[in-house]
């Protein structure tokens, strides 16, 4: 048997004996007497502690020549290093090469052997290691002779390459004591147990704990995990697994690699120390598999099934002094008792004796009695974790068991009332149900807790930020109600500003309810003190453009200014277009306020001049792109910034307006010119923000985005419209065809199109895309006697003002154009859409498209042209749907919410490392509301410190999305 342990141990070796001896002959073995000497006292020395206790005839041979190889020619030398390598585990000296540059390539150069070792390997290479049926391995007595130990003590070999590669293993060896009684170092008592030490431990044990304090963790395991990104208990924790196995009963016949469950008795169960520093635990089960599809064997009980008796080697593999002390081992042994019942799932590998199976992957669950195992042999789910950073799921899986085993109980930093109120498992119960679940169910709930963790946060982080920008307890109180009650409050038409209420007379239609709501909602958030951020939401053409004017209206009729940011210059002029036209309806001339329009493509001297009004106060409102909140740009005192298509400029662009603060009104800085008093009304404050976004998003999504924000949403549409009636065609030449009869049907009863392009040119890359400005000359010759005209994104401003402009007036009947309608363009009596190449445009999107015509009072069309068959199905949800936050919702299931929003506002999402939002937006209202709650109880979180500690480590800044 020692033969076995001495080349067991042999395979152990460690990485600067290969490092080492790699180097050698890859240097060609140089003849320098002094290195040769240092070379082979180091290899001496180590194949010295590998084989001490061994009398093996080969190992003293193999000794004796590595201290002569200072003499030997080069080629006894290669042989020499030869026969080490295969003792140390490796096939040949060129298989050892081979395997040390593998491990520097791969930059995993620290990695541990041990834990890769594969003990299958050894035994098939050397047959008298029979570790699965060989009685109890003897433990390391302290046997070594006298004259062994004498040569040892004497064979320093410090600072081998101390010279040559920088990498040196002091193996300064000590005497050997007679019985090894492992000694508790500091560090080593500061460790946790897996056992044991448990409620100890739980005291002093965060979640933010540094990885080495799990027990017997090597210092290479940690830098190995640090490296990974796994500094803390918490990041492993976090670590979920990608899916579980679903563990079958076993049946007869077991294939490699199965995940499978068995009930049966632990035959026996030994821990094995290798080597000084490695140990090998293993327990046999006995397991009774019945051939559940047989019926043609009859047993003696007359039971028609067969049954045979199968035997599991279940094995762990332990690296460290700590590990291999014979109290360790025992304790581990212990473990599991000869005819204990166990439950035992993981993944099974056949070995070579017929009916004998190994695992190495495994949980054991020690069962009370028999009635105990119908319910575990239901099969309870088996996690399979992902890789990461190089680092072997299994070694993962392993460690993270470790972890959750010696979790405190009182890690939950969510008080009580909240857990108990959402029916939520404490974290304690998350973690270990996240990774070692007894159903699916159990995971289920786990997964609910660990997402209500990540949206709680989230929102608990917006909220805070915006109360403690808040001074008094009301404007808090005030605060938090007005999310928990946003119905309530509201300013009605009768409070409103004469201004405002002139404004609203002159609209050539009234406003609808929603519309109505919506507007008294803002103008109440406008009389706070504090700024307003809420988001305007509504379909297509539901009409927010108006809404959003009345609140500028408000504010201007209080003497502040305000600014409407637009995402393109081409709805810049149409709103400024639109409001001039509105406030020239305005009966009373003298309040009239001054509008401007500031854009990329504003003449210079215009925009000085623009500039010079804001600053004065001159100009009470100004309507432009992102040219806004350039940094020349001084409001005099800007009140209110509408900053439509929100999604389109982000969040970043949102809080730009804030460093434009306003001082004071400007009627009021009159009066303080001429009086020296500012009025007490006036705050040194940020102005009110108004978003609005076009796309309808999913109430979780908005609340995911823009979580710090009040929703406004208008779910209805002014009276008068008929619904787009759409048609979804496959694009071949009859789908064509029809589609152009279709249009000159329309065109000839008066009505104006729009041709809608995925690109402007062709490409050779794309062919099968039909192009905007391509296609014209064909469009313009198949419909002779109808205008033609082309808008898309390379045209210069004016150019694509004049072509709106002249579709808008008629001049053009038929337009032209790539996506850069999308976005709020407004031609009422448009009444046909064709969008070519359909499928290439999201459902949100192609909804937006769409809500471009069918905004008069006329009946519209949209014509999808799908590029081929299978795409026609996703296109129909639009056929059978118009509600815009229907279509979104499902747009957010089939394409997640980055398709959704497009790139740039998919950057200001959060990331969520296990929620979908796409299904699991309930959780998010759910921790909203909670977030709310407990910030209700303590506006400044004092009352929940360990909630406090919590979300500073979760970093709230980020969340912010900038
Ligand atoms: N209450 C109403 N009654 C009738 N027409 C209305 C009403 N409100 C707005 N409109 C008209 O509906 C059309 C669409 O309005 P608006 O452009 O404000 O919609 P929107 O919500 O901004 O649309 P989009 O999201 O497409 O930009 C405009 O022509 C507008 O004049």
């Amino acid at each position: 048997m020692a033969v076995a342990v001495s080349v067991v141990q042999s395979c152990f070796s460690g990485n600067g004996l290969r490092s080492a001896i790699a180097f050698e002959a890859e240097k060609g073995y140089r003849n320098a007497l002094g290195r040769k000497m240092r070379f082979s006292n180091f290899v001496f020395s180590k194949i010295s502690k590998l084989c001490f206790r061994s009398k093996h005839t080969f190992v003293k041979d193999v000794l004796k020549e590595v201290d002569s190889y200072g003499i030997a020619s080069i080629s006894d030398r290669s042989k020499l290093l030869n026969k080490v390598s295969v003792l140390m585990g490796y096939d040949s000296l060129h298989n050892l090469i081979e395997n040390e540059r593998a491990e520097k390539q791969s930059g995993m150069y620290v990695k541990d052997a041990v834990d890769e070792f594969d003990v299958s390997l050894a035994c098939r290479r050397f047959p008298s290691i029979i570790l699965s049926s060989s009685p109890r391995v003897e433990l390391y007595d302290g046997t070594t002779s006298f004259t062994e130990r004498m040569l040892l003590e004497t064979q320093s070999c410090e600072g081998f390459l101390s010279d040559t590669m920088g990498e040196v293993q002091s193996t300064t060896l000590v005497p050997v004591k007679k019985s090894y009684q492992p000694v508790p170092t500091e560090e080593s008592s500061k460790k946790v147990s897996l056992e044991s030490q448990k409620d100890a431990v739980s005291v002093q044990l965060s979640l933010d704990s540094s990885i080495s304090c799990i027990h017997g963790i090597s210092k290479k395991r940690c830098h190995q995990l640090e490296n990974c990104g796994f500094h803390t208990l918490r990041k492993l924790l976090h670590h979920f697994p990608r899916t579980y196995a679903d563990l079958q009963n076993a049946q007869i016949k077991i294939d490699d690699g199965q995940y499978l469950i068995f009930i049966g008795k632990v035959l026996n169960s030994r821990g094995i120390k290798a080597s000084s520093t490695f140990s090998i635990f293993e327990v046999v089960v006995g397991c009774e598999i019945t051939d559940n599809e047989s019926t043609e064997h009859m047993n003696d009980f007359g039971d028609s099934r067969r049954k045979k008796t199968i035997y599991l080697h279940l094995k762990k593999f332990f690296r460290g002094t700590r590990f291999t002390s014979v109290p360790f081992l025992r304790i581990v042994e212990d473990k599991h008792k000869e005819g204990d019942f166990v439950c035992v799932s993981g993944k099974v590998r056949t070995m070579p004796s017929k009916d004998h199976y190994e695992m190495r992957e495994y949980n054991i669950d020690v069962l009370k009695d028999e009635n105990e195992a119908s319910f575990h042999a239901k099969g309870r789910p088996y996690p399979i974790y992902p890789s990461k950073g190089g680092l072997n799921p299994n070694f993962l899986r392993d460690i993270i068991e470790r972890v959750v085993q010696v979790l405190p109980v009182n890690v939950d930093p969510i008080p009580k009332n909240i857990i108990l109120d959402f029916r939520l498992l404490s974290l304690q119960d998350a973690y270990t149900g996240i990774h070692q679940p007894k159903s699916i169910n159990e995971a289920d709930l786990a997964r609910k807790r660990l997402i209500f963790d990540e949206f709680f946060y989230l929102q608990l982080g917006r909220l805070y930020q915006m109360l403690e920008g808040l001074g008094t307890q009301i404007e808090k109180d005030g605060l938090l109600d007005k999310y928990r009650k946003p119905e309530s409050s509201a300013a009605y038409m009768e409070e409103w500003s004469s201004l405002t209420k002139k404004f609203s007379k002159t609209l050539p239609y009234t406003l609808t309810p929603s519309q109505l709501t919506a507007v008294s909602e803002i103008i109440w958030d406008l009389r706070q003190p504090v700024p307003m951020n809420r988001l305007l939401q509504g379909d297509v053409g539901c009409g927010k453009t108006v809404v959003a004017f009345l609140a500028c209206m408000e504010v201007i009729g209080s003497g502040y200014q305000a600014a409407f940011m637009v995402p393109t210059e081409l709805l810049a002029v149409q709103h400024y277009e639109h409001l001039s036209n509105l406030l020239e309806n305005m009966e009373d001339f003298e309040c009239k306020p001054s509008i401007a329009l500031l854009t990329g493509s504003t003449p210079s001297k215009q925009s000085r001049i623009i500039h010079k009004g804001l600053q004065t106060g001159d100009i009470s409102m100004v309507i432009g792109t992102t040219s806004l909140i350039a940094d020349k740009v001084e409001f005099a005192a800007l009140r209110i910034a509408v900053v439509d298509e929100q999604q389109r400029f982000g969040v970043i662009q949102r809080g730009r307006f804030n460093s434009k603060l306003y001082y004071t009104s400007i009627s009021s800085r009159m009066l303080a010119t001429n009086s020296d008093v500012t009025s007490k009304n006036d705050k040194h404050m940020a102005p009110h923000i108004l978003a609005m976004s076009a796309t309808p998003i999913p109430r979780t999504l908005a609340l995911a985005l823009y979580g710090d924000m009040s929703l406004t949403q208008i779910t209805d549409l002014p009276p008068g419209r008929t619904p787009v009636e759409t048609f979804i065609i496959e694009g071949n030449d009859n789908g064509f065809e029809d589609v152009y009869e279709m249009m000159l049907d329309e065109l000839k009863v008066g009505g104006k199109v729009y041709l809608v392009y995925p690109v402007i040119e062709q490409s050779e890359q794309l062919p099968q895309l039909r192009a905007a400005s391509a296609d014209f000359e064909f469009i313009s010759n198949r419909f002779q006697g109808y205008t033609c005209g082309l808008l898309h994104g390379r045209m210069k401003s004016d150019e694509k003002d004049e072509a709106l402009r002249k579709f808008r007036l008629g001049e053009t009947d038929i337009l032209l154009s790539t996506q850069v309608i999308e976005i709020g363009v407004d031609v009422p009596d448009a009444s046909m859409m064709v969008v070519m190449n359909a499928d290439r445009f999201g459902i949100a999107q192609l909804h937006q498209l769409r809500g471009r015509v069918g905004r008069g009072v006329r009946k519209s069309k949209c014509i999808l042209l799908a590029s081929s068959v299978s795409s026609l199905t996703r296109l129909k949800v639009l056929g059978k749907s118009s509600d815009g936050f229907y279509l979104a919702n499902m747009d957010l299931l089939l394409r997640g919410p980055g398709n959704l929003l497009g790139k740039k506002q998919s950057g200001h999402l959060p990331e969520f490392p296990i929620a979908r939002l796409e299904v699991d937006g309930n959780i998010l209202q759910e921790a909203h509301l909670a977030a709310l709650k407990v910030l209700g109880v303590s506006h400044d979180l004092e009352q929940f410190p360990l909630l406090k500690t919590e979300l500073s480590m979760r970093q709230p800044l980020s969340i912010l999305g900038d």
